[in-house]
């Protein structure tokens, strides 16, 4: 195992916003209940990125594995309903073992059920993505499933890669980091392949990673091709995607720490640049702040932040973490970026400078009105 610095693993080093998703293979011990000891150890280890200032959020599989041992089913049932219930079943013991084991170290958790329409449809997503960011922000740990119990086939995601990915884009996460039974990606099956070499590092859109990742294994259901996908969603909002086993001791503490475990896959340009180009091309603008020629000449020369002393007047009814547009005062277009307040909090802030926001908010969010990691220049 090295140690060596590699560029794109200064990414995860430096993530503050990580999504882990734990697969079914791993959480239940090959198909013997949920693996409890090892749900313990990951939980440590993400109380220990949480201390750091790490956010977490856990997409966990397993609620179908763990229900179908409540249920005493030898056999992983193919009828809907019937997967349906071992879901709803083993749901609530993966909801128990995670709120025990966070509960160890004065962590909250929340259960987070999605579906595709909820990620689809404009306004759920918008509704997923503040009680999300509200939970982060309130320092809770959401542990997110599909919601089994209500999916039909057509609409499930039916891997928790692709959600995993999802709520990273959703949450503009820095790093997807999918645990499994391997230790990474490898150049072939290496259940079937005992000479299969593990890939290191790559780009997320390679197509010759598709053809490395073969079939799903018995328990979860998408195998590397599902990650290999995922790593590419991920991308579009500049998350890397590690890959990697969750059975390697301390996993998560080493691969924000940079260590070259698993397989890393980066988005194609710098996260930044497509964390931005992905922020421009998603969101509704929901309102517009008009800026003074101060403002307008440090947002395009710069890149700065904007600063609530710069901007003269807005309009709309936007809310914290909406997308709304800078417009200079002639009205021609100069950025888009993600408010850090709401209308009427920004309204009272025009034209002030920052070290006043707390006196007249009574709290103040941050300094600026749109950060510059959230700005898009235009
Ligand atoms: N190229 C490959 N490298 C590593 N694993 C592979 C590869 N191709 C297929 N696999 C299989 O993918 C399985 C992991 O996927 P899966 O069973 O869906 O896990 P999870 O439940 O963690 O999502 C491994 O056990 C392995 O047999
Ligand atoms: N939602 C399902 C998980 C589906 C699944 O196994 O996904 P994966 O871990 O990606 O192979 C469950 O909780 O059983």
């Amino acid at each position: 195992m090295s140690n060596e610095r590699v560029p794109g693993r200064d990414a995860l080093r430096g993530a503050r916003r990580v999504v882990v998703k734990i697969g079914s293979a791993l959480l239940t011990n090959d198909g013997r209940g949920l693996d409890e000891p090892a749900i313990g150890g990951w939980v440590d280890q993400i109380a220990a990125l949480h201390k750091r200032g790490v956010e977490v959020v856990l997409v966990s599989s397993g609620a179908v594995a763990a229900g179908m041992v409540r249920l005493g089913w030898q056999v992983r049932p193919s009828a809907v309903h019937e997967l349906q219930a071992a879901a709803a079943v083993g749901q609530n013991g993966l909801t128990q073992c995670y709120e025990h084991h966070f509960a160890r170290h004065g962590l909250l958790t929340a259960q987070v059920l999605l579906t595709h329409d909820d990620l689809s449809n404009r306004k759920r997503y918008l509704n997923a993505r503040s009680a999300l960011r509200t939970l982060v922000d309130l320092r809770v740990v959401p542990v997110v499933n599909e919601n089994d119990t209500v999916v039909t086939d057509e609409i499930r995601f039916g891997d928790n890669d692709t959600l995993g990915a999802l709520v990273a884009n959703l949450l503009e996460a820095d790093a997807l980091v999918i645990l499994t039974d391997q230790e990474g990606l490898f150049d072939a099956d290496p259940r079937h392949n005992p000479g299969a070499r593990l890939i290191h590092e790559g780009r997320a859109g390679d197509p010759s990673l598709a053809a490395m990742a073969g079939t799903g294994g018995a328990l979860g259901r998408g195998g590397m091709t599902t990650k290999v996908q995922a790593a590419r969603l991920a991308a579009r909002s500049g998350a890397v995607t590690a890959i990697a086993s969750g059975r390697q001791p301390e996993v998560l503490t080493r691969l924000v720490e940079g260590e070259r475990l698993g397989t890393l896959l980066c988005p194609e340009e710098a996260p930044m640049a497509a964390r931005k180009r992905w922020l421009a091309g998603q969101l509704q603008v929901r309102g517009s702040l008009v800026l003074d020629a101060g403002a307008v000449k440090v947002l395009r020369g710069s890149g700065s932040s904007l600063l609530p002393v710069g901007v003269k007047a807005l309009s709309g009814n936007f809310v914290r973490g909406d997308m709304v547009l800078c417009v200079d005062e002639q009205g021609e277009r100069v950025a888009k970026g993600l408010v850090n307040y709401d209308a009427v909090e920004a309204s009272r802030l025009l034209g002030k400078p920052s070290h006043q926001i707390e006196a007249i908010l009574g709290y103040m969010e941050a300094p600026e009105l749109i950060h510059r990691d959230n700005l898009v220049v235009l």
